[in-house]
């Protein structure tokens, strides 16, 4: 989520600025070494996960009883298991030309499938940025006994992490006006990390005095969006976290960085991965924890993102970095699969898709968590998320806001 000040940002995403496949050169897209996929053979063009097909909407209750039982809609893939599963792939005298071109390939279905599933972690950390990037674009005040609410349930679904507010300016994002009230009465919850996002020593300041123990600052690939979001050059906003993160040190409260516009500005239009790579290795050197790399405006595909992702790799481990995906163009699910492909095991998502970005026409929410959950167990990935939980949450929160919830999966249950 962004807020802009600009007016010339309240413009429609101007995809004609932004870089398409046949701008980026293919032959670097994948020749990182962590990439598991090279060139023609990458197996990218080929990526399916075989499974019953997803036709019947079953009843809430009865397609729970098969979530719990593991055998929800997609296949349950394990990655120590995909040898024996793919011998199964084989073509038989049934399969159609088109799947025997499939077959045709230099690497069998066998490679094809390890392919896929080599790089990807067994275990995802979903953060939660629902009660702050969801609700700071919401039109209405939300009570702050609603984000209290809201942030337990988000909690007791297995969320280990919960993005609760921002201690920023009332007079930009009044929604958040409540930040000290709420993290007064979430701080003690027990079993969740509750960071909050400070764009100053002034913001952290209060944060600490109200008793948060791990917060987030928020920096841009952008010039542009840094001015417009945060008012200040990149380089400025750099010089206030080292501030930040050197009084955080002597308290020893963890600090995640955010570096936004990593795909594209409305502004300027692509953003070249190096720039990225820059804002993030600084975050990283001077002490962020962790560096969510955001595509705000949701304009990013495997196409774009795959080389963002190798630029910044070459400079941050990628145990310290986490995506952020928001859903404008229905992209973020293949984003944050190839993100997961190349090794990334932390993923930002916000209940029912809530967030986006008023001024920025066609931006749309974050990633649902309801959709990222449903993926992962889909993938066998372990998340330790109730998805029920998420999925009751995220009702419970779009009843309140009186609209209908962006998660497909809580469509598709309808939620
Ligand atoms: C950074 C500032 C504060 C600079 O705002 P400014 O106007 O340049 O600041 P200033 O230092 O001149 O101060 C102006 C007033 O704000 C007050 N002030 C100053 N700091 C604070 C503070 N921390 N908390 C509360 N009040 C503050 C300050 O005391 C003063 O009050 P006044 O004297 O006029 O009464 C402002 O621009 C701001 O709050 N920006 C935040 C905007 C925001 O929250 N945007 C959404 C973040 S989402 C994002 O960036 C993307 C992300 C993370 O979600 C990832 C992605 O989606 O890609």
């Amino acid at each position: 989520m962004c807020y802009f000040k600009m007016s010339s940002l309240e413009e429609p995403l101007g995809l004609d600025k932004l870089p398409s496949l046949s701008t980026i050169d293919l032959s670097r897209r994948f020749s990182s070494n962590r990439c598991s996929t090279s060139g023609e053979d990458s197996g990218l063009g080929y990526c399916w996960i075989e499974g019953k097909t997803c036709g019947s909407l079953n009843s809430y209750k009865e397609d729970f009883k098969e979530y719990r039982r593991e055998a929800f809609i997609w296949r349950h893939h394990k990655r120590e298991n995909t040898h024996n599963e793919s011998e199964n792939r084989y073509p038989s005298k049934h399969t159609t030309n088109h799947q025997q071109n499939l077959y045709c390939n230099d690497t069998g279905p066998r490679d094809i499938t390890n392919k896929i599933f080599k790089g990807m972690p067994s275990h995802v950390r979903i953060v939660e940025v629902g009660p702050r990037d969801g609700l700071q674009n919401e039109k209405n005040m939300v009570p702050t006994s609603v984000k209290i609410e809201l942030i337990h349930r988000l909690v007791s679904s297995g969320l280990s992490v919960v993005e609760a507010t921002s201690f920023v300016s009332p007079k930009w994002v009044p929604q958040l006006a409540d930040a000290k009230d709420v993290v007064e009465a979430v701080k003690n919850i027990d079993g969740a990390r509750l960071p909050v996002l400070t764009p100053n020593l002034k913001g952290f300041e209060a944060a600490v005095a109200a008793g948060a123990k791990e917060i987030a600052v928020f920096a841009s690939a952008s010039e542009s969006f840094s001015k417009a979001n945060i008012n200040c050059t990149i380089e400025e906003s750099l010089a206030r976290y080292r501030d930040i993160i050197n009084s955080s040190k002597k308290l020893d409260i963890p600090v995640r960085g955010y570096v936004s516009c990593v795909v594209g500005c409305p502004v300027e239009g692509a953003i070249s991965p190096s720039k990225v790579a820059y804002v993030a290795k600084q975050l990283h050197e001077m002490g962020c924890m962790e560096i969510s790399l955001g595509d705000t405006i949701g304009i990013g595909t495997p196409g774009t993102v795959i080389p963002m992702l190798e630029a910044v790799m070459e400079v941050v481990p990628v145990e310290k970095l986490a995506v952020h995906f928001h859903d404008t163009y229905g992209q973020s699910l293949p984003n944050i699969l190839v993100s997961l492909q190349m090794g990334i095991s932390v993923v930002d998502s916000s209940v029912a898709g809530l967030g986006g970005c008023p001024y920025a026409k066609g931006a749309s929410g974050n990633v649902a968590t309801e959709d990222v959950v449903y993926m992962l167990h889909g993938l066998g990935i372990k998340t330790n998320v109730d998805l029920r939980k998420v999925l009751q949450t995220g009702d419970f929160i779009c009843k309140y806001l009186g609209r209908p919830s962006g998660s497909k999966v809580a469509v598709a249950y309808k939620m």
